[in-house]
This record gives structure tokens, C-alpha cells and sequence, in this order.
């Protein structure tokens, strides 16, 4: 199976938080170190919250000009501003509000509930302050895009046979009806993910070996259709890759 070699593999989720954050933080030093600047696209669940504390709390957070990172969201859960299940509340609290540097002006929410009635005009405003990033070229380039992936293999709120799965003629989408709560949501479409330079997909337990397995053998998972322009990559551990019998670990 071509695509194994972008798969690596962590002893447990302690290593592969440690290891992500490391990446991570060399990840953004480098595209400054190339453009000057650097954008990240954040994601939510229990294992990035785990890689932003440890980005906090790394010894070389420094490398990173944090006042010239771009910070925005592959998806959020459509609730109210600073309510603490959704993605940005989380992210602040696990290192945007601590992090020395970050500029307010380039930290991206999506919209809340409280800002806007639907998910739908969120989603048409994300995409576009995302298109004024981009100088009107509709989606700025993204250093680094990160994914969690849930146990039916959906990646950001792109969930299987969900509608805001086929959205192609825009860069974000209203989702309603998700099976993992709350029900309604913003997503980045996947072209908007797969127009990132690197993706990574972040996998610990295992719930979620069966996804990972399905996800890297084709296209029939959301997680499966992730094809950054750069390279994919999946950062799990041995839990996540209990099904993977093709690779030797
Ligand atoms: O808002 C969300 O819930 C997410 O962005 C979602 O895509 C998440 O990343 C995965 O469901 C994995 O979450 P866990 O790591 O908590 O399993």
C-alpha cells in the first residue's frame, strides 16, 4: 500500500503529543524562515488539545516568531462565544491566550452563535476573511493543516454522508445534522483542507484504529480524501494503528 510510508507511528498518546508539538513548532520556524511569516489551521479534539499544551509548554517555542503566525480553524461547533465545547475556546485555553507574541489580529475564530443566526452565514463570513487573507485569491495558504479524525473516520466536521461532505463550490460550510454533538457546526470543505501544504492527521486510541485503517486504504471515509498539495501525513499511535497489519511496528 503506496501511502503507508506517510504513516507514523507513536508508542502511546503521551509520545505522539510530544512528538506533534515538536513538528509543530519546527513546522511553522521553517515556513517563516522561508516567507517570513507562517499559518496554521487548528483543530479540535482531545489529542490537539493535548499537542497545544505541549506546544506551551515546549523548551523550544521559541524558534517561532509567534507574533507572525496566522491562526485559523478547519471546523467549529456553532455555539456561543467562550462556551468551552467549542474548538476556539479550547485552543485559547490550551496555549493561544499563554503563547508570548500572538497578534489578536491573526487569530481567525470561526463566527459563534452569538455573532450569527446560522452556521450558514458563518460560514459565508469565514470564507470571507479568509479571501482578504488571501488578497481576494480565496483561501491564503496554510503552512500546516491539522486534523483529528473521529471514530467513523470524519475529519474536521466533514462527516460521512453529511451534505457539507460534497460541498465543493466553497471554502466553508454550514453543517447541520452531525452525529458527534452539537449537531450544528462550520467546516472547511475538503478542497479548502486539501488546498493546505501539509496535513496531518492526528490519531491516539483504539477507536479509531478501524478509521485510520479504512482511511488510509482509499477514499470512502472523509479522513481518506484528505490529499494535502505538499504531503498528508499520519501522526498516531499504536492504539490507532492496531489495525494497520500492513505495516511492521
Ligand atoms: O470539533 C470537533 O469535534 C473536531 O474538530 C473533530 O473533527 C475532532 O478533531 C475529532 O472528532 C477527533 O476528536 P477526538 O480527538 O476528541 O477524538
Amino acid at each position: 500500500m503506496s501511502r503507508s510510508g506517510a504513516v507514523i507511528v507513536h508508542d502511546d498518546a503521551t509520545v505522539l503529543a510530544d512528538a506533534v508539538a515538536a513538528r509543530l513548532i519546527n513546522r511553522l520556524a521553517d515556513a517563516q524562515a522561508h516567507r517570513g511569516e507562517a499559518s496554521i489551521v487548528l483543530t479540535g479534539g482531545r489529542i490537539a488539545a493535548r499537542v497545544y499544551s505541549n506546544v506551551l509548554g515546549s523548551k523550544i517555542r521559541g524558534i517561532v516568531d509567534w507574533s507572525k503566525v496566522d491562526f485559523w480553524w478547519g471546523d467549529e461547533r456553532f455555539l456561543p462565544s467562550g462556551d468551552p465545547d467549542r474548538n476556539e475556546t479550547q485552543a485559547r485555553e490550551a496555549f493561544l491566550d499563554a503563547l508570548p507574541g500572538v497578534d489578536p489580529e491573526r487569530v481567525h475564530p470561526m463566527p459563534a452563535a452569538d455573532v450569527v443566526d446560522t452556521p450558514a452565514e458563518a460560514a459565508v463570513l469565514y470564507a470571507a476573511e479568509l479571501d482578504a487573507a488571501a488578497k481576494g485569491e480565496g483561501v491564503p495558504p496554510f503552512d500546516l493543516l491539522l486534523l483529528g479524525i473521529g471514530e467513523d473516520g470524519h475529519v474536521a466536521s466533514l462527516f460521512p454522508d453529511n451534505p457539507g461532505l460534497a460541498v465543493t463550490d466553497a471554502p466553508v460550510t454550514g453543517v447541520h445534522g452531525a452525529p458527534k454533538p452539537p449537531p450544528e457546526r462550520v467546516s472547511l470543505t475538503m478542497p479548502a483542507i486539501n488546498s493546505a501544504m501539509a496535513a496531518w492527521i492526528i490519531a491516539s486510541g483504539e477507536g479509531k484504529a478501524e478509521a485510520v485503517d479504512e482511511a488510509l486504504m482509499g477514499p470512502t471515509l472523509p479522513a481518506g480524501q484528505v490529499q494535502a498539495q505538499g504531503h498528508t501525513r499520519w501522526l498516531i499511535d499504536r492504539e490507532a494503528a492496531a489495525h494497520l497489519k500492513h505495516l511492521e511496528l
